[in-house]
């Protein structure tokens, strides 16, 4: 009965936003989707298609769209937010006279807003004073889920309601979806993994090897958690899946937009034909800079997104960097274990024998 099934509304018309919609109908909600394109919202209504973003796929007729707000919102217990993070403000903004404190409000970007160096589900609190927040993350290319390949996500907050009442909306036979109550550490892993991926793509469009890309996303987890245990986050959440497990779908699909600008530069192109070529977000591009400018500040170690920094936008070569970041000082594996000061101090003490 179609007064029973959740009613899930989804802001964003992009590759994410439309797998997305299409899992809560194949799980049986009834779920509108608000994007901008009229053409696109007819597409969507008549053919179940979105050439634009997902072309291949094959979106569950009971997907609405529509590009009307209230019409979207109204009656929705569930609403997700997957609007790239330039645009994720204006648009929430846009939303709230037709959000109410009932609703669950989770957001599904990756990415950072430069003022303030705020998190995506910290503009849906400061824009609406709700409760109800979540983030959802992990390694969900949009494209794999799209061909129903089995895929895990997770479903970060501190409210017990938004976390159970996402997996039930959202979990189904090719979607496992798992609590975490680490909403900020989920978030930033979300965020800061496309860096690692950009480096990854550049690093296998230069040739290099597969011990290379395995220290590439082993260094990168001990440079993220760093930096998101300086911030506050938990480290054990790096384990999980939008730690580890973002980190290395993303850093070994040429699905991903972010590996897709590095392989692109790789092969020689600018950053901006890298991006342009792309023709979708690919959010990592912004995020190194604004966490070069954060850990900077913070005093957080962080040589591969330096590295990576100095890549994009000084033009120093891809492979120099490379050579440069094997000359840095001998470190600590885990320093979570053995800090990188006790490696630091009897390097010292042995120089000195
Ligand atoms: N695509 C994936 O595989 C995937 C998976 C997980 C998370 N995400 C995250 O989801 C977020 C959204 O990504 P996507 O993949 O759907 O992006 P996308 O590039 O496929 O599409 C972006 C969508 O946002 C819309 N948009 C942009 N600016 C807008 C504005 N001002 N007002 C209204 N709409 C606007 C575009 O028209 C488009 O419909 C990203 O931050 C990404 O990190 C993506
Ligand atoms: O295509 P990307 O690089 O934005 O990555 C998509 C997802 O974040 C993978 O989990």
């Amino acid at each position: 009965m179609t007064e029973d099934r959740p009613k899930v509304a989804v802001l964003g018309g992009g590759s994410f936003g439309t797998a997305l919609a299409s899992i809560a109908a194949d799980n049986g909600a009834t779920v509108r989707q608000w994007l901008r394109d009229d053409a696109l919202v007819d597409e969507i209504n008549r053919n179940h298609r979105n050439s634009r973003y997902l072309p291949d796929f094959a979106i569950n007729p009971a997907v609405v769209a529509s590009n009307d707000m209230s019409s979207v919102l109204e009656g929705a217990e569930l609403v997700f937010v997957a609007i790239p993070s330039k645009a994720f403000r204006t648009v929430v903004r846009q939303a709230r006279p037709w959000l109410h404190d009932r609703q669950i409000l989770v957001s599904t970007t990756k990415g950072i807003q430069e003022e303030g160096f705020k998190l995506m589900s910290q503009i849906l609190e400061e824009e609406t004073g709700f409760s109800h927040i979540g983030v959802l993350s992990g390694p969900n290319l949009a494209s794999e889920i799209a061909e129903k390949q089995l895929t895990a996500t997770v479903i970060a907050s501190d409210d017990a309601l938004t976390r159970a009442r996402v997996q039930t909306a959202l979990g189904c036979d090719y979607f496992r979806v798992y609590a975490s109550n680490d909403r900020y550490g989920v978030e930033l892993g979300g965020a800061l993994k496309n860096i690692y991926a950009i480096a990854a793509g550049m690093a296998a469009a230069l040739g290099m090897g597969e011990n290379t890309r395995s220290m590439l996303m082993t260094r990168a987890l001990a440079e993220m958690s760093r930096f998101a245990v300086a911030l506050g986050a938990n480290p054990m959440t790096f384990i999980g899946l939008a730690g580890v497990g973002d980190l290395i779908v993303t850093c070994s699909s040429n699905r991903s937009r972010n590996y897709r600008v590095g392989y692109a530069m790789g092969q020689g192109r600018t950053l901006e034909e890298a991006v342009d070529a792309l023709g979708q977000v690919a959010e990592g591009v912004n995020t190194v800079h604004l966490v070069c400018a954060k850990s900077r500040e913070a005093g957080i170690y962080m040589p591969l997104a330096e590295g990576l920094y100095q890549v994009l936008f000084n033009d120093v070569p891809a492979r120099d960097m490379a050579r440069l970041l094997m000359q840095n000082e001998q470190s600590s594996d885990v320093e979570f274990t053995l800090s990188r000061e006790d490696v630091k101090h009897a390097r010292r003490l042995e120089g000195n024998s």
